[in-house]
């Protein structure tokens, strides 16, 4: 995340850190978004290789065992069928992944609201993007979880020709402040926002400019939930 804050610890708690095993030890690849006590929504392109992942609940900074976290082998990965890793651009970036025990919900976790199937959000609708991705292009990632205010770019703004043009579809979400922006490390993660008073996930982080995480008109993009809801159903039930 650039710009922004870090979070208030655990006050996101539907968050989670997608991590695989490289030698001896766990690094943070992706964020992702807890749905279910043994179900987790990320980006298809955070799993379209094949590694021994685990899935971090509770999490605030990475690299510190603060007591709250649990932690959770995946035992499935579902990749949505029509993800093609080699166009970003036509969408279907998400996935599902079943964790091989049910995570305990308390004050440290809980699982996220989604979105009725199909909900468009105004022009301009509060969100939030959440996450431990790089805090400046080319930088490094953030130790502890962050968070900054990305309201919605509606899809007439978005998809205009000095925005991002025909790269943006319908089934996205685009979310931009100023200077703030996800960056690498943020993909999968949630966009929190705010529909009559609570927060509900209607995104998951996709892409940014090649330019640069924060590149003016070019807000960060996401893979739109609400266009994605019988999919999901289909899958946890
Ligand atoms: C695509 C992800 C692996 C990567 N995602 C992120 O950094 C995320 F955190 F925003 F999710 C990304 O946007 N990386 C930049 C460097 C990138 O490659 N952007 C990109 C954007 C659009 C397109 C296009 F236009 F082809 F679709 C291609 C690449």
């Amino acid at each position: 995340v650039v710009g922004g804050e870090v979070a208030r610890p655990n006050s996101w708690r539907w968050q989670i850190s997608l991590q695989y095993l490289s030698g001896s030890s766990y690094y943070h690849t992706c964020g992702g978004t807890l749905i279910r006590t043994r179900w987790v929504m990320t980006a298809a392109h955070c799993v379209d290789t094949q590694r021994t992942w685990r899935v971090v609940l509770g999490e605030h900074d990475i690299y510190t065992q603060e007591g709250t976290e649990q932690y959770k082998s995946v035992s499935a990965v579902h990749i949505h069928p029509q993800w093609n890793s080699n166009n970003v651009a036509a969408g279907y970036d998400i996935a599902l992944l079943r964790l091989s025990s049910d995570a305990t919900l308390n004050s440290y976790v809980q699982l996220a609201a989604l979105p009725p199937s199909g909900q468009i959000l105004p022009n301009n609708n509060p969100c939030y993007i959440t996450g431990w991705g790089r805090t400046q292009t080319g930088g490094q990632i953030s130790a502890k979880l962050k968070q900054a205010y990305l309201p919605v770019v509606d899809y007439q703004t978005c998809s205009s020709s000095s925005w991002w043009g025909s790269t943006v579809k319908t089934t996205m979400v685009c979310a931009g402040g100023y200077n703030e922006s996800g960056c690498q490390g943020d993909s999968g993660g949630p966009l929190n926002c705010q529909v009559n008073g609570q927060y509900v996930v209607h995104g998951v982080t996709s892409f940014v400019s090649s330019l640069g995480c924060n590149t003016v008109r070019k807000p960060t993009v996401f893979t739109r939930v609400s266009a994605y809801i019988s999919w999901i159903s289909g899958i946890v039930g």
